[in-house]
């Protein structure tokens, strides 16, 4: 479990992370959204103790990572940009860093399997394309068999089967029990790999949610229905919480009711129905939406900097 608690960070008068507070559940892949700049990254680095929080504070499992006897078995993660000695082979990347950690040789090869690199551990880690460099750095954050694995979009670089690899990979991690939490920019993607969204921007806590429920809630619940009766419907709807519009003559948008509840009350006036739709915003729609601000601010302050 990662627990995440009034979390500050300031570089400057920049403030990076604004107060976040949430909890990563074991069991669950959990997706960490926001657009470019909103504090992801930052984060993570707190999480893994590489930063200094200004306030608050992080524990893992309960406790204070950096207190840990063993923390790669506690805490496994994938930053953006590693650095990696390039004139080493994959292989004795990974063996410096079980020894200095007192890991086996076994489990490097374990390792090596699991992210399909056995084939080429023994080659230089400088001829490796972005995708393997991704492969090696899951690899490296897997080598302590890890209770938390914490990943900066770690499908960047990756090609189609690579981006399946991972899907794949971070729910059986989360299957096994572990806590997953993963950052990326593709909505879609996560709406394919989590269960739970933690989502930011600005350095702030915009939702903290499962994926259904982050869609329903930016969709607003409306209901679209299509009938030649749209006048007389509207009227029978019509009640304190539910607002009827139309843009086009025989087609209305009801917020406050199901689709069910609309059904049930044509039927029983007699009003046919040729359509009747649940609108589902797609993840991308929802996040576009509930992270306008985030954007718009983010935009104009890079045209400050342009001016
Ligand atoms: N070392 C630093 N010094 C100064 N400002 C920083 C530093 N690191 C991050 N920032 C700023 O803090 C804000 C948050 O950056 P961060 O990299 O955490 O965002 P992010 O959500 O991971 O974005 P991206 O998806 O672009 O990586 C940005 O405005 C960034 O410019």
């Amino acid at each position: 479990m990662i627990e995440v608690e009034n979390l500050s960070k300031r570089y400057g008068d920049k403030l990076a992370v604004d107060g976040l507070d949430f909890t990563v559940q074991p069991g669950i892949v959990t997706g960490f959204l926001g657009p470019n700049g909103a504090g992801k990254s930052t984060t993570m680095r707190m999480i893994a103790g590489l930063d200094e929080p200004t306030s608050g504070r992080v524990r893992l499992n309960g406790q204070d990572y950096r207190a840990s006897a063993a923390p790669m078995a506690e805490l496994g993660i994938l930053l953006e940009a590693q650095a990696v000695h390039t004139g080493r082979s994959a292989r004795n990347h990974l063996l410096a860093l079980a020894q200095t950690n007192g890991i086996g040789a076994r489990r490097v090869d374990e390792v090596l399997d699991m992210v399909g690199l056995r084939e080429v551990g023994a080659k230089r880690v400088g001829g490796f394309s972005l995708g393997m460099g991704q492969r090696l750095g899951v690899a490296s954050a897997l080598l302590g068999d890890p209770r938390v694995v914490v990943l900066d979009e770690p499908v960047n670089g990756l090609d189609p089967e690579g981006v399946l690899w991972i899907r794949t990979l971070l729910r059986a991690l989360a299957d096994e029990g572990r806590t997953v939490f993963v950052s990326s920019h593709l909505m879609s993607e996560m709406a394919q790999t989590a269960a739970r969204l933690v989502v930011v921007g600005r350095g702030r806590l915009i939702a903290d949610t499962t994926v259904d429920e982050f869609v329903a809630r930016a969709s607003g619940g409306a209901v679209t229905v299509r009938t030649p009766e749209a006048a007389t419907l509207r009227e029978l709807l019509l009640g304190p919480d539910v607002t009827v519009t139309s843009e086009v003559s025989d087609v209305l948008l009801v917020h406050g009711l199901t689709a069910e509840q609309i059904g049930t009350a044509a039927w029983q006036a007699h009003l046919p129905v040729f359509e009747l739709s649940a609108q589902q915003a797609s993840l991308e729609e929802a996040f576009m939406q509930l992270t306008q601000d985030a954007v718009e601010y983010r935009s104009s302050d890079e045209k400050k900097v342009a001016a």
